[in-house]
């Protein structure tokens, strides 16, 4: 849900923001006039955790572990932004689970990364490192150092996503004949940048002069490239890694390069950065059919103007409330969509809180004995947008806030969706056009919560539920409870609370009777809470929806629900004194 900048008036303390890396200042300016920036290099994974509580938002590049054991030291944290691609330093799982953000800069060094790969090819086939050596070496070796063209030769992509697409136009242009590997590649863009796919790995390593890996380090691609894939590839082949370490399987290039069965390669990052000492990748390095660079793949000025200007953006606007453009773990909402969105995602977290505070201590939305099913459904203008997962998101909030500790759960629409999961609450999301014309506003909600006994045991409340006091026993199975509410000049309103319709505004502490619709209700409630001490700030009778008038069991004609705001949190033994021989049935108090 959205998380407020506080003012910043004097006393306000601004939020903080850690950066344990070198980011471009171009993007850190941007952060300077709202927020605290903290920047902290060469911190151990032990100072990080120990400060991580402090920060809201953390912005890291390669080099920064964000594991589950640092997430889960972070009190305040908001956002993991990654001012890059790549998010494998990035326990995403655990971000998500704690409601965190984490966004990256899909493009912002994509050109970077692609013309350090054409340099690298370049420079493999032209013996540049081993040449460069040899002549600062005070040696003239030319005919030791012959090299091969690019141009005529056939350069296979493995991962044709936006690196390696970039990468083909470059190599089109040096007259490279092109082929990739890419189960998921779009082929009308393949076709595009000349590329022609082939339908298995294998297949691909055969025909490659040059081999160059583009894929994200994710399980499918972890140690891709091994001995046994090596052996398929032309003793001529020269390979290039400016993706991930870890695909390439180090100590097998070494073996494959020491017994001249690959000819040369190009590598830019390693399966531990910086490689140790005497490791295979310092070995790797230091062969003369190898030009390496330190992860220098994203390393321009323009990248990192780039994607540090990017990642800030983001991080500013995910700490004033909005969303960002480019979330990994959280869906993509237009700005417009999410704007009118706003005022629903508020009506449906009160309508969840509501739900949660007015039919317990009956019904915990959590609870093992009743399995509810909540029926979410949008009539109207909310019907017609693509994405209502913020609504989603509120309803599980406004369920879950009233029975979780304030300290506990951040709920949110990143890990909304895990936790409602984890807790077995069921939600359908439904859309409905219909119905609206006859309403007086453009877009409804109406919360149906289908209720079952899962287990014969009656159920004992819980015991953060037990604000609510009733005459009432606990529903029976199959009852339904509706909630229904719309927004007006952005303010979320209930129309209609089970079989009782009336407008009220939810907010505050409301005191909610239910009583038989009949006189001297109102002036007996007003006289109890008078001679407790409570100040009504505004009432509402809710009559019987027409649908329910004089049904069956309504002994003393029909029922109706007292509605009032009250100035002040309201003890048990008042509500105790509403209920009584006056005719109020039931009495729940909730806040809103
Ligand atoms: N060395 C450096 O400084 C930099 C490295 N990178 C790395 O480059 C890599 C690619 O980045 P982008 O092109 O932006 O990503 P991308 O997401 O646009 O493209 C990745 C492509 O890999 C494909 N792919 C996924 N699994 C595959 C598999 N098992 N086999 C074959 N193809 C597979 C996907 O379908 C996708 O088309 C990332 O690992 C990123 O971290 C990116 C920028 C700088
Ligand atoms: O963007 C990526 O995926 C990169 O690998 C760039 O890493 P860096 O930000 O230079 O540490």
């Amino acid at each position: 849900m959205p998380i407020a900048v506080p003012s910043n008036g004097a006393s306000t303390p601004k939020p903080k923001i850690l950066i344990p890396e070198k980011v471009s200042l171009d993007g850190l300016a941007l952060l300077q006039a709202s927020f605290e920036v903290h920047e902290k290099k060469g911190l151990s994974a032990e100072e990080l955790k120990a400060i991580i509580p402090e920060y809201e938002a953390l912005i890291v590049r390669s080099e920064t572990k964000v594991t589950a054991d640092l997430l889960n030291a972070a009190k305040r944290l908001k956002v993991v932004a990654r001012a890059g691609v790549g998010v494998d330093n990035v326990d995403v799982g655990s971000a998500t689970k704690h409601g965190i953000i984490v966004v990256n800069s899909p493009v912002g060094n994509i050109n970077a990364a692609a013309e350090h790969t054409i340099a690298l090819l370049m420079a493999v086939a032209r013996n540049i490192g081993d040449a460069s050596s040899s002549i600062k070496a005070g040696k003239w070796e030319r005919s030791r150092l012959v090299g091969v063209e690019a141009k005529g030769k056939t350069l296979a992509i493995v991962g044709l996503g936006k690196v390696g697409l970039t990468v083909a136009r470059i190599a089109n242009g040096l007259g490279m004949s092109l082929i990739a590997y890419d189960p998921y590649a779009n082929p009308s863009l393949a076709a595009a940048a000349s590329v022609t796919l082939r339908p298995a790995l294998a297949e691909l390593l055969k025909e490659a002069d040059f081999l160059t890996l583009h894929t994200p380090l994710i399980a499918s691609t972890k140690g891709m490239i091994g001995a046994t894939e090596l052996a398929t590839m032309k003793n001529t082949a020269r390979i290039l890694n400016v993706a991930r370490g870890g695909m390439i399987d180090e100590a097998a290039l070494l073996d494959a390069l020491n017994a001249g069965t690959i000819a040369g390669a190009g590598i830019d990052v390693f399966t531990s950065e910086p490689p140790e000492a005497d490791s295979t990748a310092s070995r790797l390095i230091s062969h003369p059919k190898v030009v390496a660079t330190p992860h220098l793949g994203a390393s321009t000025v323009e990248a990192q103007e780039n994607v540090s200007i990017d990642v800030c953006q983001q991080v500013i606007a995910i700490l004033s409330g909005e969303l960002p453009r480019s979330a990994v773990n959280a869906p993509i909402i237009l700005p417009e969509e999410y704007r009118t969105l706003q005022p629903f995602v508020q009506l449906v977290e009160k309508m969840g809180s509501l739900y949660t505070q007015h039919y317990s201590p009956h019904i915990n939305p959590s609870s093992k004995s009743f399995r509810t099913t909540f029926d979410l459904t949008y009539e109207g203008a909310l019907a017609t947008l693509n994405t209502t997962k913020p609504l989603f998101a509120a309803l599980v909030k406004g369920l879950l806030t009233p029975i979780t500790s304030s300290d506990g759960l951040n709920i949110n629409i990143v890990n909304a969706e895990i936790l409602a999961k984890e807790r077995g609450i069921l939600v359908n999301e439904n859309r409905s056009r219909e119905n609206v014309e006859d309403k007086p506003y453009s877009s409804f909600v109406t919360l149906r919560a289908r209720t079952s006994r899962s287990t014969s045991q009656s159920r004992t409340p819980s015991p953060e539920l037990k604000r609510t006091i009733s005459q009432a026993t606990i529903p029976q199975d199959q009852d339904d409870q509706v909630i229904q509410g719309f927004v007006s000049a952005n303010k979320p309103y209930i129309s209609r609370l089970d079989r009782f319709k009336g407008e009220f505004i939810p907010s505050g502490t409301l005191i909610i009777c239910r009583n038989f619709d009949s006189c001297g209700k109102i002036g007996f409630v007003g006289s109890e809470l008078g001679k407790a001490g409570v100040n009504i700030k505004f009432m509402n009778v809710a009559p019987l929806h027409e649908d329910e008038e004089g049904k069956e069991g309504d002994t003393e004609g029909n029922e109706a629900l007292m509605i009032l705001g009250v100035d002040r949190p309201v003890g048990d033994d008042v509500v105790k004194g509403l209920i009584s021989e006056q005719g109020v049935l039931e009495v729940s108090v909730v806040t809103l």
